[in-house]
């Protein structure tokens, strides 16, 4: 698999506690790759978590550090990397998500909200109506997720493991037809 990739990044994109770090990670090591979590660098580079920087900077703030960190990361090869669900939102991103393989991974907004709802650490969730923002965040992203390379949707019972074998299994899928054209072979 590492050689059909020959070093292209791979991008997970996805809203809130699908599972982009859990699964990142593991994917990462199957791959051979060095892993990257956005929402990590930022809090380290700021010397912040995610609730403080929204609380004193302001969402805008953060989406600008994401940005920055995304167009750091992209200049490196054999990552792959766990994104912040809404890094999709914004244009110029996509420019820098589409320099490697992208896959949305799609979980089913109630099964987010039990995964997410001892979690206090996403500031878009503190809401009176968590499940209705989930809904309203899915709804505004789709169109953007859509737009990814490949598209896994996750069942309730299903492991970390289980998903990162099935990115694994649907991977030569869209190399051969990427514009990076890495297969070189018909
Ligand atoms: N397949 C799974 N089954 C059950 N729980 C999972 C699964 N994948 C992830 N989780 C749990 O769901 C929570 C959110 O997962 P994770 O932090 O990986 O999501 P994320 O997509 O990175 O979210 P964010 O966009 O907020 O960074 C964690 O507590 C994690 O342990
Ligand atoms: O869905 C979102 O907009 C977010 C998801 C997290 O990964 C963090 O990037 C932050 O909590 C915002
Ligand atoms: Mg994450």
């Amino acid at each position: 698999m590492n050689n059909l990739l020959q070093g292209v990044n791979v991008y997970l994109i996805g809203m809130m506690g699908v599972g982009k770090t859990t699964v990142g990670r593991l994917l990462a090591q199957e791959l051979g790759y060095g892993f990257v979590d956005t929402d990590d660098v930022i809090v380290k580079a700021a010397g912040k978590s995610i609730n403080e920087i929204f609380d004193q900077n302001g969402e805008g703030v953060f989406r600008q550090l994401e940005s920055d960190v995304l167009g750091q990361v992209c200049a490196f090869t054999k990552l792959t990397i766990a994104t912040g669900g809404g890094i999709v939102q914004r244009q110029e991103n996509w420019s820098y998500l589409h320099h490697g393989l992208i896959v949305w991974l799609d979980v089913p907004v109630e099964i987010l909200l039990q995964r997410l709802a001892e979690d206090t650490t996403r500031p878009l969730l503190k809401d009176n109506d968590p499940l209705g923002k989930l809904r309203s965040l899915l709804e505004t992203r789709t169109p953007f997720y859509s737009q990814a390379d490949l598209h896994i949707t996750i069942t309730a019972e299903e492991t970390p493991e289980q998903t990162t074998a099935k990115i694994i299994a649907a991977i030569p899928s869209v190399l051969k037809s990427h514009e990076w054209k890495v297969t070189g072979d018909s």
